[in-house]
């Protein structure tokens, strides 16, 4: 079967043949909570010999709502969307989100999706899955609708995580926080940066601990701070341990900058600038700081390191 491996319009989908199961939601961060949800349609599409997608939206709808503090994503769309077909979804559906689409009334949504989409077979969806004009929409309005199309609709209980329901919402607090124990066990995988490095001012090497510097600008930032962390080039299998800097080095900055993360291995590697590897947060260490000296941050550089060899052990 030809289809698309991510579309921004449903008319691509209009000629699909076959069954077409559908997970609807933001899915910001790919979470456990999520992955409940997309499993089960990726289960359906695969005994039916159909397709699974994902219905997400682009932008995020609090940018049409809130404008003026719109809700900080853990990852852009495109790493949520490859992130989603490693769950095993088909086409990833990014749906323009405006003021047409957010103002279908809640009883007309799943008819409207069925006309767009004819291949259209079954929904998943969360328990607390809203949607439709003002919200008003739920899962016994789905289910409602659902009967009157001969589409099946599949909620799925609210996955939690210390007796508290595992959302992205809950996820960033936890990150702005800083404690990436706690994100790591919402996401089920590794908060993870990825990019190319570049060269830093090259101060690092002067004080003994030369780091690799990576242009990764996240809207939801973590906490400022050093952090425990594993890398790797991507691609390859061999995983190095380190400590990572993300913040604005109040100590050495001259300027304003913007927030970046850079990585001291405890091992030499021969990463240099232009490869592209993926940091894995593992470990909150200790805030960033101010120090009142070169020496007094070399000082606690050295002290970082220790905890992470202890943390490598
Ligand atoms: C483990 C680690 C901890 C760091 N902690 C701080 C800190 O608390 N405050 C700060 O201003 N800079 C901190 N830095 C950033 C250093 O100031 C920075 O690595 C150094 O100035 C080199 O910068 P460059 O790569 O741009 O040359 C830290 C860096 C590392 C690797
Ligand atoms: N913990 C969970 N268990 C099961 N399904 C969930 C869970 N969290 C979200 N879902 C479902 O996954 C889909 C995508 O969720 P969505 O990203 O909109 O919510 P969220 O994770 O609660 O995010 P936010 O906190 O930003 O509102 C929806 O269908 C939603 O109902």
């Amino acid at each position: 079967m030809n289809f698309p491996a991510a579309v921004d319009n449903f008319e691509a989908l209009s000629e699909l043949k076959g069954e077409l199961h559908l997970a609807i939601g933001v899915f910001d961060g790919v979470h456990l909570g999520h992955k409940a949800v997309i499993e089960s349609a990726v289960f359906s599409a695969r005994r039916s010999g159909g397709l699974c997608g994902v219905l997400t939206f682009d932008p995020h709808p609090s940018r049409l709502f809130r404008p003026e503090d719109p809700t900080r994503l853990i990852m852009p769309i495109e790493t949520k969307t490859r992130m989603l077909h490693e769950v095993g979804v088909d086409c990833v559906i990014r749906k323009h989100f405006d003021h047409d689409f957010a103002s279908i009334p809640a009883d007309q949504f799943l008819g409207r999706l069925k006309a767009a989409l004819p291949a259209l077979k079954s929904i998943y969806v969360g328990e607390n899955f809203r949607f439709g004009q003002k919200r008003a929409g739920d899962v016994a309005t789905l289910i409602r609708s659902g009967r009157e199309l001969g589409l099946g609709v599949f909620s799925a209980d609210r996955i939690k995580h210390n007796g508290e329901p595992i959302s992205s919402t809950r996820i960033r607090q936890e990150l702005e926080a800083g404690d990436i124990l706690a994100v790591n066990d919402l996401l089920g995988y590794n908060y993870t940066a990825t990019g190319v490095i570049v060269s830093g001012a090259q101060l690092g090497r002067t004080i003994g601990f030369p780091t690799l510097n990576l242009p990764w600008q996240p809207e939801c930032q973590p906490r400022f701070g050093v952090y425990y962390v594993r890398f790797r080039q991507c691609g390859s299998q061999a995983w190095h341990a380190g400590v990572a800097n993300y913040g604005v080095k109040p100590t050495v900055a001259a300027t304003e900058q913007a927030p970046a993360i850079e990585v001291h291995g405890l091992e030499t590697s021969d990463l240099t600038a232009g490869d592209a590897i993926e940091v894995e947060w593992l470990r909150f260490i200790r805030p960033e700081q101010q120090f009142a000296s070169l020496d007094e941050l070399k000082a606690q550089i050295t002290k970082d390191c220790e905890t992470a060899r202890e943390l490598a052990k």
